[in-house]
């Protein structure tokens, strides 16, 4: 039977070197450790490839994945940013900095954490930083940054990090903050205060036909454990 991990216990991975005696296609009953073995662009873009990519499974079967990738990507670097901007005012509620943008693939706007891809040689802090500023007219400070996560693997081996950066906003610099957008970049700013962020996305999605990116709402449900039900789990346990 499939055995959930249990990561509060020391406990190992599943290995791949079967040691069951019943058939179910359990990972922990596998015998091969899944690699890809061959990546054929099937057609390709200025921005997007698709790729067939072949790969064995965990049981030693040989099967076939549709998969795209950015065309963009550094050596050794994620494919871009996420941004987690805390915008910090004397006498205003902190606040996170939003981005609302018409998003072709979606067909209509979108609420994300600024973002944006990591140019040659650029750290992802500096990029944050960077895309920051031209989305929103910030200037922020970096206060922590994510290892390379994935976005989408099922379709995709794009990756971010995403960077915590903290704003002054009674400093000069912040106080009338001008986008630097480039061409075909339109970006509405909107601040939402942390204390009542996913209200305040519920409320917009009310409001307007918007779509919200999902780390987004996983952050605003997140916030709202943290400030509303800190000891729920606790709770639950007993
Ligand atoms: N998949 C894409 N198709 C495009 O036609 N153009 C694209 C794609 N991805 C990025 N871009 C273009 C759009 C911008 O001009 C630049 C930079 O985008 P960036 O600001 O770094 O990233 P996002 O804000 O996440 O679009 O690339």
């Amino acid at each position: 039977m499939y055995k959930p991990l249990d990561l509060n216990k020391a406990q190992s991975f599943p290995r791949f070197p079967g040691h069951s005696t019943n058939k179910m296609t359990s990972p922990s009953e596998a015998t091969t450790i899944p690699h890809v073995v061959k990546e054929e662009v099937i057609a390709s873009g200025k921005w997007l490839k698709l790729e067939k990519t072949t790969y064995v499974d965990p049981f030693g079967n040989t099967r076939i994945w549709e998969t795209t990738k950015r065309t963009t990507r550094q050596t050794g670097a994620a494919d871009g940013v996420g941004i987690i901007a805390l915008l910090k005012r004397t006498l205003h509620k902190d606040c996170v900095v939003m981005v609302k943008q018409f998003r072709p693939p979606m067909g209509c706007c979108t609420l994300e954490f600024p973002a944006g891809l990591i140019d040659q040689g650029e750290s992802a802090e500096t990029a944050a930083l960077r895309e920051l500023k031209e989305e929103t007219g910030y200037k922020g400070e970096v206060v922590g940054v994510t290892p390379v996560t994935c976005l989408d693997p099922g379709l995709s081996n794009c990756t971010t990090q995403i960077v915590m950066v903290n704003i002054n906003g009674d400093a000069m610099e912040n106080t009338e903050p001008t986008q630097q957008l480039g061409d075909g970049e339109f970006v509405d700013v909107l601040l939402i205060p942390l204390d009542e962020f996913q209200k305040k996305i519920d409320d917009l999605m009310k409001k307007e036909k918007i779509i919200v990116d999902s780390k987004v709402y996983i952050y605003g449900m997140g916030m709202s454990q943290a400030f509303f039900k800190p000891n729920e789990l606790r709770v639950l346990k007993q």
